[in-house]
């Protein structure tokens, strides 16, 4: 039986008859195509990034595992419809915290449509985008079983400045986040920090990213997840870096592209 996902902090969202992901509660995310060709362009990267040998696995481990696509009733009741079979990223967290990085200062490629370019560099430009080089879309922190998610309206997220970001940081890894007091910051080293904590992957990912010339990654999200339980033992926190959203992913060498796909497919068909 597919639901509406309990953890997402952002993007399109299913319910209120919306159309949005599903997750089958056993590792899977259904995402819709998204119309505009964005779905389309989501599904071409997914099939390009899959079938690219010179992608390593270190990096591959960052991405959510594609398993095709499937026909399902869409979350907004017009019927059946094609939708990406990700890996459910959270499905192995119990109470996942969870924050959605838009990166990029600029989150439009030059060849897209003049009136897309201008809506999203007015967004760079009111968000923290152009300054900081990202932005946060959306987020939850776990406090109790009692107090359950502080999670931030989106319009209030819209409007997070610079400093508004650093505190979120911090609260992020902060037992007191739903309250006005100062951050404690008592997850900081065990989340943020570590040869496996989060600052560590990121600088790994960091340098993929800067010798990598197979895409153009637009308006793409880092997602980091860690498990408060687990960070209270202080030992591991269970932190995950992962990417999500590839609508806006330019494919830098089409070329080469078309023969790695040539090349997989007949490979797997032997
Ligand atoms: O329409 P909105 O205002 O919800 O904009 C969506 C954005 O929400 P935001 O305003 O930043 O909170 C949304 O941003 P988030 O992923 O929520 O940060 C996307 O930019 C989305 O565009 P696309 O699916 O990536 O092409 C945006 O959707 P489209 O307008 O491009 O469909
Ligand atoms: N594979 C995934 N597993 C679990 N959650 C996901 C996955 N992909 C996306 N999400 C959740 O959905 C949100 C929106 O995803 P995204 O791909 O950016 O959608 P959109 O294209 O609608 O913006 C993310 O912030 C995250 O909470």
């Amino acid at each position: 039986m597919l639901k509406v996902p309990h953890h997402q902090v952002a993007g399109h969202q299913a319910g209120d008859g919306q159309l949005g992901p599903l997750v089958d509660g056993s590792g899977r995310f259904y995402k819709p195509l998204q119309d505009n060709g964005r779905g389309d362009d989501e599904l071409k990267f997914y099939k390009l990034f899959s079938s690219n040998t010179g992608i390593p696995d270190h990096i591959r481990r960052f991405f959510p595992v594609f398993y095709g696509t499937e026909d399902i009733l869409a979350s907004d009741g017009t019927g059946l419809c094609s939708h990406l079979v990700l890996q459910d990223l959270v499905s192995n967290h119990l109470n996942p915290s969870i924050m959605d990085i838009k990166i990029g200062s600029r989150t439009w490629a030059p060849e897209f449509p003049e009136d897309y370019i201008k809506k999203c560099s007015k967004k760079d430009k009111e968000t923290t985008g152009l300054t900081l080089g990202f932005r946060i879309s959306g987020l939850e922190i776990y406090g109790s079983e009692e107090s359950g998610y502080w999670k931030p309206e989106r319009e209030l997220v819209r409007k997070f400045s610079a400093d508004d970001v650093r505190l979120i940081l911090r609260k992020f890894v902060s037992s007191n986040a739903s309250t006005d007091s100062e951050p404690d910051c008592s997850f900081a080293s065990v989340v943020y920090g570590g040869s496996t904590g989060i600052l560590s992957q990121l600088r790994e990912l960091k340098a993929w990213f800067e010798d990598q010339t197979i895409f153009h990654f637009y308006s793409c999200s880092v997602l980091l997840v860690y498990e408060k339980e687990l960070a209270l033992k202080g030992r591991s926190s269970g932190a995950e870096v992962k990417l999500v959203d590839f609508a806006h992913v330019v494919d830098a060498c089409p070329q080469d592209s078309e023969k790695n796909q040539f090349l997989s497919e007949n490979s797997t068909n032997e």
